[in-house]
């Protein structure tokens, strides 16, 4: 199959390797120098673009891409305010498009764990909720586009909760001085977030791909679940069979519709 990356950074790479090592081919690799090849014949003759740059250039990518023909995989994060009008332009265009805040199939697998958890404890109110996502340091959004999608889920299946909240960010590179003021600040914040709200800490340390751990705690105990990316290859591999998926199709789709029709 003829792919297209868009954005050529640590996941552009990961995918680029995994796409050849599934006999596909590169025909065009646009990154934030070269975004006239848009134009080029090449990237239109792409069957399908695979999209991970940052929260404010992912909207115009999408859509350019979608009006050359090109369906897309879009994988960037923190642009959720912008879906609605990403999603129409595609759709006028006679586009197609499959974005996901996380393609990692165990991510999938874990967040229909955590939804099922949830609707339990709407039973349960004597457990809270608690979620928590850490990244490398060089992330530039949070909390992790992952971290919303699993809040959304809890908010669906248990009643009792009505919304998440940002608890604030801990950077674990800081000195210690500057991460005791970085925990007060954020033991203040977690005791304003009223009890029918899911607060979600962002940690940021080193170079870690992705950690999201979803506890409900009780008075007498505490029942946790976690996800750990140990590289970026998850994400790349289920990024590469997204594009496998969407290239004879047309409109909007969600990676639950690919999940369950692959799986
Ligand atoms: N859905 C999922 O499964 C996953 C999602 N992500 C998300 O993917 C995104 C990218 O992550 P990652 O690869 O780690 O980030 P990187 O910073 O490593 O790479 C982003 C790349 O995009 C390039 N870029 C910037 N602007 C444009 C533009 N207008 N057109 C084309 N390319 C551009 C950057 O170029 P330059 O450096 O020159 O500016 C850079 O090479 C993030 O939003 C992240 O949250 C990450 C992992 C998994
Ligand atoms: O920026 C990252 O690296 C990642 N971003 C995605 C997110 O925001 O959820 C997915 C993954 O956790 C890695």
């Amino acid at each position: 199959m003829r792919i297209a990356i868009i954005g050529y950074g640590k996941m552009g790479h990961a995918i680029e390797r995994i796409a050849l090592e599934r006999g596909h081919e590169i025909v065009s690799v646009i990154d934030a120098g070269n975004t006239d090849s848009f134009d080029s014949e090449e990237f239109a003759s792409a069957e399908a673009a695979i999209e991970f740059t940052t929260p404010s250039t992912a909207p115009a990518n999408i859509m350019r891409a979608a009006s050359k023909g090109v369906p897309v995989v879009c994988g960037s994060t923190g642009w959720a305010e912008r879906r609605a009008e990403v999603e129409k332009a595609v759709l006028d265009a006679g586009g197609a498009l499959l974005a996901s805040s996380n393609f990692s199939i165990g991510v999938h697998v874990f967040n229909n764990i955590s939804r099922r958890l949830a609707h339990i404890m709407g039973k349960l109110p004597q457990y809270t909720p608690h979620l928590a996502e850490t990244h490398h340091i060089h992330k530039l959004d949070h909390p992790s586009g992952t971290a919303i999608t699993i809040a959304e889920g809890i908010i669906d299946e248990c009643p009792r909760i009505s919304g998440w909240e940002d608890e604030g960010i801990l950077w674990m590179n800081a000195t210690e001085q500057e991460q005791e003021k970085m925990t007060a600040d954020i033991a203040r914040r977690a005791k304003e977030i009223p009890s029918d709200k899911l607060p979600v800490l962002a940690l940021r340390k080193d170079e870690v791909p992705g950690i999201h751990v979803v506890s409900w705690e009780s008075p007498v105990d505490a029942i946790t679940i976690t996800h750990s990316a140990k590289s970026r290859d998850g994400f790349a591999l289920g990024a590469v069979m997204a594009a496998e998926w969407i290239a004879s199709r047309k409109g909007i789709y969600t990676i639950d519709q690919m999940m369950d029709d692959i799986l």
